[in-house]
């Protein structure tokens, strides 16, 4: 068998070259699309349809997580979460948010502020805003997959909300099938740096994100492409 390999690369009609990771990557993800073609088209159908609810959205109309524009995965996320009506905060503020709108909003403690918590996207397609749950919505429109890398970027200012944040997103993102990881700083920085690019949804403190800058390759927006 090892014979028949260097015949073959010795071969002049075969050009044995290698591809570049990114090539490599948009191979994976081609197979990926070819593979579950039939559930894409279906996720994409959905995703336009709820898309075309957003301008009629009426905050006060949306009684249950069931009445708002998004997609099945992560209205089950909210379900298994136990989530069931949003709270004064989530209900005014995700419509606005699947809108593109940017928001400033304020709550009292206990108020539910964190599935609701305006997270700025490094995406400018999507306005500087976003929710949790309109975040996952908007990876899910973009048919994002493993293989597309860092697509969302979340920065924290305290540790503490950090870890709030991931826990959420965490329990109403499970039904989709992003990776996510947490980066608060003070660990291997190399390590750390080598797994961002290879994962789609990443929430740090400010000391995580400035440690992740300075490996200059992590933030390759050709990876990461919003
Ligand atoms: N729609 C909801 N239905 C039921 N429980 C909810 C809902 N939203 C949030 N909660 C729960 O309410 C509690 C408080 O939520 P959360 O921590 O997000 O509030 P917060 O306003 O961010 O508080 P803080 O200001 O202290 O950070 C949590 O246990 C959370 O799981």
């Amino acid at each position: 068998m090892e014979g028949d390999i260097t015949s073959l690369e010795n071969s002049s009609n075969i050009k044995v070259g290698r591809r570049s990771k990114s090539q490599q990557r948009q191979d994976r993800k081609k197979k990926l699309l070819k593979k579950n073609k039939k559930k894409w088209e279906t996720e994409v159908e959905e995703a336009n349809e709820l898309q075309s609810r957003y301008d009629s959205i009426i905050p006060e109309n949306l009684k249950t997580f069931a009445d708002f524009p998004l997609c099945k995965k992560t209205l089950l996320g909210l379900k298994k979460a136990g989530y069931t009506n949003p709270t004064e905060i989530q209900r005014s503020s995700i419509g606005l948010a699947l809108k593109g709108h940017d928001i400033l909003g304020a709550a009292k403690t206990g108020s539910g502020k964190t599935l609701a918590f305006p997270h700025p996207l490094r995406s400018p397609k999507y306005s500087s805003y976003s929710l949790i749950s309109q975040m996952l919505d908007c990876l899910f429109r973009e048919r994002w997959t493993p293989e597309d890398g860092l697509g969302v970027l979340i920065i924290s200012p305290t540790r503490e909300l950090a870890y709030q944040t991931f826990e959420v997103l965490y329990k109403i993102g499970k039904q989709h099938e992003f990776s996510a990881g947490l980066v608060i700083g003070g660990k291997d920085v190399e390590e750390e740096s080598a797994q961002i690019g290879r994962t789609n949804i990443v929430v740090c403190t400010q000391e995580g994100y400035s440690s992740i800058l300075m490996v200059p390759q992590t933030l390759n927006a050709e990876v990461s492409k919003c």
